[in-house]
């Protein structure tokens, strides 16, 4: 595949980073960044983009996508060319995607996704889903840590099919924390959604607006406050994608006052958009934004915009999971069949721009970060990407902040044939974008072809997993939360300690109360070994 010139110079712009922005051109030398830094010269044959007036960007980063995959009968019709093409027009240059075990097999769920992956032709990686516990998910967990995926979902919804039982998420809770791979929720009680799936269906209610009203925001908080305690408990970081209740939000925000390592992810449909358009009239436009957990009432996308702003929630993704109007009216008569997910890949860098930055709530520096740097670094692959910087990965946006434009399913990208966001009006518009060091989209004008995409390994034991067998020597020191160990005391050291009781205090503390070694430190972390960041 012709690559196109070895050199591209960024010129003229203002280079901003999630920690400065300064003028500076760009100089890009195969897939890689040489140079940043004032009046760069253009080597030989050099591809000149001008960005002057323009600002320079590390490539988008989207944590959270659904590519060419199978789910609720239907399969998202964006596969991963069409999604990665999506993306690259959107000034995002590298997805994770959520690949789902096969019959509750993840290596065979591995296999399966990257298979679908091969016709891409974008930078990926990918997260795992946890659908079931057993001793052979558990060694795969392992064997897949060193194949690249270092953070693994559980479902607490979607009963009967992807949920699983508060056992199975502590069991893979504290997997995690042995492999130093970071655990992820998708937060919704999973029993009372199918109960008030129920009673709404059958008090006659069948349309979209039904899935709004039977998963409410109280089932979103329930679920996100019980995995930041068990996460706790475990004493491993935790993840919760697609934050989309001011209740979840304030869940995140509560356990990260108590020190607690939790990350939270909004996405740009709840940043942006309201849960009346599922009381649309029309079945085909209502369906459209149906998603789970539920886009919601107008205050809540308020409270998850400040939230992103103050610092409470960390990152912004998409959840892109693409069913045609066709698949979505499968549910026309009952919305508890409407495949659930809304579209995102392309606009996510735009809506965030428009809501976040445009309303003044973050700097552009802060827009890198939520976009790009942050889940970098939660998926410990900073600084390769979300950093301009020599040596990291040439995946470089140019954003025209003057640029106005109109979002439409008429012009996007994407596979599917409505857009959530059809009609929003953007001041603000990626211009060009280079992925690994090739231009693929200028003056609108998309340069890809499937084949070219790339797998990015995604080692165990980032930044969030620093330090913690010395918090967990601490959390021994004070077993089941304040309460001291008397040794032979009877029954162990006394009562439950409020929010600061641990695993691995509690088993410390079992230990001494049963005449095991005194204040026995719990086991090390056994992070495997670095996977090679070699491409597959
Ligand atoms: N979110 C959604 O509605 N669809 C994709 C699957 C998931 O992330 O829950
Ligand atoms: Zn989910
Ligand atoms: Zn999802």
């Amino acid at each position: 595949v012709a690559r196109g010139p070895q050199y591209v110079l960024v010129k003229g712009g203002t280079v901003v980073n999630h920690d400065a922005s300064f003028k500076a051109d760009v100089l890009i030398n195969g897939q890689t960044i040489e140079a940043v830094g004032p009046n760069l010269q253009a080597p030989k044959g050099a591809k000149v983009v001008d960005a002057a007036g323009k600002l320079v960007m590390p490539g988008g980063i989207d944590p959270h996508t659904h590519l060419d995959m199978p789910f609720m009968g239907q399969v998202a019709c964006d596969d991963f060319f069409s999604g990665q093409a999506a993306a690259l027009a959107g000034g995002t240059t590298m997805h994770i995607d959520f690949a789902l075990p096969v019959d509750h097999d993840l290596m065979e769920g591995y296999k399966t996704w990257q298979a679908k992956a091969v016709r891409g032709c974008s930078d990926y990686g990918f997260h795992m889903a946890v659908t079931s516990w057993s001793d052979k998910v558990a060694k795969d967990m392992g064997e897949l840590t060193k194949l690249g995926i270092n953070s693994f979902k559980f479902f607490m919804a979607y009963k009967g099919a992807l949920m699983v039982t508060d056992e199975e998420l502590i069991n893979g809770f504290s997997r995690c924390k042995e492999l130093g791979a970071l655990p992820q929720v998708h937060a919704e009680n999973g029993d009372a959604v199918a109960e008030g799936q129920r009673r709404v269906f059958e008090a006659g209610i069948t349309g979209p607006e039904g899935h709004a009203l039977s998963r409410p925001a109280v089932l979103e908080a329930e679920a996100t406050g019980r995995a930041v305690r068990l996460a706790a408990w475990v004493g491993v970081p935790l993840y919760v994608v697609h934050v989309m209740s001011a209740g979840a939000a304030e869940e995140v925000a509560r356990a990260r006052q108590r020190g607690e390592r939790v990350i939270g992810e909004p996405v740009a449909s709840g940043l942006a958009l309201n849960e009346s358009w599922m009381w649309h009239e029309d079945f085909s436009t209502a369906a459209q934004y149906v998603m789970s957990p539920p886009i919601r009432a107008a205050e809540h996308g308020a409270a998850l915009r400040a939230a992103l702003a103050g610092g409470a929630l960390q990152l912004v993704a998409t959840d892109h999971a693409v069913f045609n109007s066709t698949q979505k009216a499968v549910g026309r008569h009952d919305f508890r069949l409407i495949p659930n997910g809304v579209n995102g890949i392309e606009e996510r860098m735009h809506v965030v721009w428009e809501e976040m930055v445009n309303s003044g709530l973050l700097t552009p520096s802060d827009f890198v970060r939520v976009t790009s740097a942050a889940a970098a670094m939660a998926f410990n692959v900073y600084p390769r990407k979300g950093l301009l910087a020599p040596g990291s990965d040439a995946d470089v946006v140019v954003l025209d902040p003057a640029a106005r434009h109109v979002i439409s399913a008429r012009s996007h990208h994407s596979a599917i044939d409505t857009n959530v966001y059809e009609g929003k009006a953007i001041r603000g518009k990626v211009v060009v974008t280079v992925s690994r060091g090739r231009v693929v989209w200028e003056n609108g004008v998309l340069d890809v072809r499937p084949g070219t995409s790339r797998y990015v390994h995604l080692p165990p034991g980032g930044p969030l997993f620093e330090g913690l067998p010395a918090r967990d020597a601490a959390a021994a020191a004070r077993p089941y939360g304040a309460a001291p160990v008397r040794r032979g005391g009877g029954g162990g050291g006394g009562g439950g300690g409020g929010e600061g009781g641990t695993a691995a205090a509690a088993v410390a503390a079992a230990a001494a109360a049963g005449g095991a070694e005194k204040g026995a430190a719990p086991a090390e972390a056994e992070f495997e070994d670095e996977p090679s960041r070699e491409e597959l």
